[in-house]
Order: structure tokens, then sequence, then C-alpha cells
């Protein structure tokens, strides 16, 4: 066994106390070993954690991770203008290079801000998890099917594509990569192709993941012509299970927060990406409250803008305050479990929390600095004042991804030039 420790910080437990701890963890099986006093004298290797507090990994469970190639490109329209009029025809230019340039981007961007799981849905899914392999990360991987618009032939095709991914490259990464199918939405996707994604995911064990309730566009055909909110909907569909994460949820009334829990489901907030699309505000604390497993999401970085999973901690909080004329409501230590324990069961990954035997997926903050002081309440200042760039060193399952801010894998620069230059070419070949 090869050992690392994380020595002299405070560690933030699972019951979200803050101890004076060292963490072993076991680097060849990426599991956290012991916490404890004085584990770094007999490690082979250590990592210095002091004036820095050691929390999980953050979890980012819903993003489209390429999409950093989009940052500034098209901003201030709703959902629906900004994915017909600009989103989609720039990502139809998008070739595998592409994509691969802007995972790299997104990957390093992630790494720099603590996050060490993320959930994504996009194309080119095998460039992707090439990324994901080289940056150490954890991911739980699909690709997006969208049928609208497309003949039957080609409409199952692209759910084929679904299948084959999630098939292909479960366990790819020495198990860090996970994968699920992924019907874009309920009204992106034709009625008997959802019936097929549940039915055959089922089958063969397969999660599922969505876009559900996001805006009411995607809410009143579905009322109109089914009679039923989108929630039952998917539910007569099969779609509803403990292995199906759904990202967003915005309008979802009390009927499908019940059902929703009911079934088990994992909801994805992505409040800079509903506030940014005015997309509305998810009845959060509502769900909480009835036992919904409620986890957090960047949303693509197109619609954020960014893929800091601390903003999206502080957002959830404030928005979900405002939007239940409620200070107490999501509290500091709820959005820190969202951004944590709740995102890695939504993912599947037993990450999370720190304890001996969960995965070794860990950060260390630093709090030497000006705006997390005093140290009243370390908790509170996770999630109302530090932010990705207080993020000293990340590791993941056991491995250092980011050494003092140095992010491991990588030559950043170069990472930032390729995607530039993807970016510009994208944009080149959209307009001519
Ligand atoms: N196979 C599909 C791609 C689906 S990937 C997932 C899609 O979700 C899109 N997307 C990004 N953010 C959002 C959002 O907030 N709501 C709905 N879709 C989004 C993203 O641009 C991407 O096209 C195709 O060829 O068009
Ligand atoms: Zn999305």
């Amino acid at each position: 066994m090869t050992t690392l420790a994380l020595t002299d910080g405070f560690v933030l437990t699972p019951g979200f106390a803050v101890e004076k701890r060292d963490v072993l963890v076991d680097a060849d099986a990426g599991d956290i070993v012991e916490v404890g006093s004085d584990l770094g004298a007999d490690a082979d290797d250590t990592l210095d954690a002091s004036d820095g507090l050691v929390i999980p990994g953050l979890v980012n469970a819903h993003s489209h991770a390429a999409m950093t190639l989009l940052r500034g490109y098209a901003d201030d329209k709703p959902l629906d203008a900004w994915l017909r009029e600009d989103v989609w025809p720039i990502e139809a230019t998008l070739r595998g290079s592409d994509v691969r340039a802007g995972a790299e981007l997104a990957m390093v961007e992630m790494i720099r801000s603590g996050v060490t799981a993320v959930g994504d849905m996009y194309f080119h899914v095998g460039d992707i998890v090439d990324v994901v392999d080289r940056s150490g990360m954890r991911a739980r991987v699909g690709h997006g099917v969208v049928t609208v618009g497309k003949d039957d032939d080609d409409a199952q095709a692209d759910l084929d594509e679904s299948f084959h991914v999630a098939e292909k490259f479960d366990g790819a990464a020495d198990g860090r990569v996970r994968t699920a199918v992924m019907p874009h939405s309920l009204t992106t996707v034709d009625e008997e192709l959802l019936d097929e994604a549940a039915e055959r995911s089922r089958e063969a064990g397969i999660p599922l993941h969505f876009h559900l309730n996001e805006t009411p566009a995607e809410v009143d055909p579905i009322v109109d012509e089914a009679g039923e909110r989108p929630s039952a909907y998917a539910d007569d569909r099969g779609l509803l299970r403990p292995d199906t994460w759904a990202a967003h949820g915005v309008h979802t009334d009390e009927s499908e927060i019940h059902l929703l829990a009911d079934r088990g489901v994992t909801v994805v907030h992505c409040p800079a990406s509903n506030m940014k699309l005015a997309s509305g505000m998810a009845p959060v604390q509502e769900m909480l409250d009835a036992g919904v497993n409620v986890a957090l999401g960047t949303d693509g970085a197109a619609s954020n803008n960014d893929l800091d999973v601390f903003g999206e901690m502080r957002d959830a909080a404030m928005v979900g305050k405002l939007a239940a004329d409620d200070a107490s409501a999501v509290s500091a230590e709820s959005a820190l479990r969202m951004a944590t324990e709740n995102g890695a069961n939504a993912l599947g990954f037993d990450s999370g929390r720190i304890e001996p035997g969960r995965n070794a997926d860990l950060a260390v903050v630093d709090l030497d600095v000006p705006h997390l002081t005093p140290h009243h309440d370390l908790v509170s200042h996770l999630v109302y004042a530090a932010r990705g760039s207080d993020v000293r060193h990340t590791v993941c399952d056991g491995r250092v991804l980011m050494d003092d801010r140095d992010v491991v894998a990588f030559d950043e620069g170069e990472v930032r030039e390729r995607a530039q230059e993807a970016a510009s070419g994208a944009v080149d070949r959209a307009e001519r």
C-alpha cells in the first residue's frame, strides 16, 4: 500500500464538525484509511494542509463540460432562443478535437476549484472520457439524445448511440468513469423513445439523466398533450428511479415533489443557470423537506458562466432564502450537503464524506486569507465566503490532482491555448 497523508489541517467530519486532524489515504486503492492524529510520519507522501480545511471534493452533478468553449459566446437570452439561435448551431460544428479541448479546460477549471466529480451530458463522449482519464477526476458521463426534428432512423440512431456510449465507457479510467443513458429532456425526445430509454436502461442496469421542468416550455406542452404534470409523465414512461438524476426541476409542483421523493430521484439544482436564463427558482427547500435528494450543478459554462461549485453553494443558499422569503431556508449546511454527499449519491460514487473506506476525493481550502477570517463557523465560510480560487490542493481517488495550486496532469497554458483555438474555429465555421 502506498500512502498519502494530508497533514496538520482542519478536517470537515461527516457531521460537519471541524476538527484538527490528519487524513491518511491509500493511494493505490484510492480510499480513505484513517482520520486521526500524527498520521504523517509513516506515510509515503504528505500534502501540507496546515492553515487549511480538508473537505470532501465537491460534486458538480450536472454539466456540459465542453461548453466552456461557448463561455461568453451568447448571453442575456432565455433558454429556448439561446439553444436554438446560438448554442445548437455552433455545437453542430464541434468536432471531437474541439470537445476534447473544451473538456480539458473544464477539468482544469474544476480541479482548480476543488471539484472531484462531475455528471456530464454531451457528445463526442469518447473524447471526454479520455480527458477525464488523464485529469484524474471522477465522472459519470453520457451522450445527450435529441430526437425532435429528426426522422425515425436518425432518432433511433441517437438513442442507440447513448446506449453504445454507456456500455462502452462504463468502468473506464480504472473505474473513475461511470456512465448513464441521457435523453436530453421530456420535450426534446419523443415519447416512444423515452419509453425505450427507460426499459432498455432498466434491463441493462444503466442509470438515467435528463433535464426536467427547466422552463414553462418544458412543462406546458406535456400538461396540454398528456394531461398530466411532466414528472407523472416521466413516471408513466418508467423514467423515475433511484438511479435517475434530473437537472433543474424548476417548475415542479407539490405533487411532483412528492413523486420525485417517493421514487428516490435526485434533482440537481443549478441556481446560476436558472437565474441567468431567467428560467425561474426551483422549490429547493420544499424538495429538501419532502426528502428529495437535491444536488448542485453548474450546468454548462455558457449559462453560468464558470464551473465553480462554491458559487453554486452560495447562489443556492442566497436565492433559496429569497424565494422562500425565509432567511432560514437553504441553510449553509444544506447547501454544503448538496455539493458533497448528495451529489455523490446522485452520481453513484462512494465519496462526499471524509471517513475510512470512502473514496479519497478531497479538497484543501486555504483558510489563511482575509475573506475567511475570523473562524466562527467554517461551514458558513465554505458556503457564504469561500470561492474556488481558495482551494490549494485537490485529491481524487487517492491521487494528487492539484498540488499547491499547480494542476498536475495538464499544462494550463497549453490547455487555454487549445481551447481558444477550438472556440475561434467553431465560431468561424458557425458564422461562415
Ligand atoms: N445529441 C444532441 C446533443 C445533446 S447534448 C446536451 C445538450 O444540452 C444543451 N444544454 C446546455 N445547457 C442546457 C440547459 O440549461 N437546458 C437544456 N439544454 C442545455 C447543450 O447545449 C447540448 O446541446 C445533439 O446533437 O444536439
Ligand atoms: Zn443542462
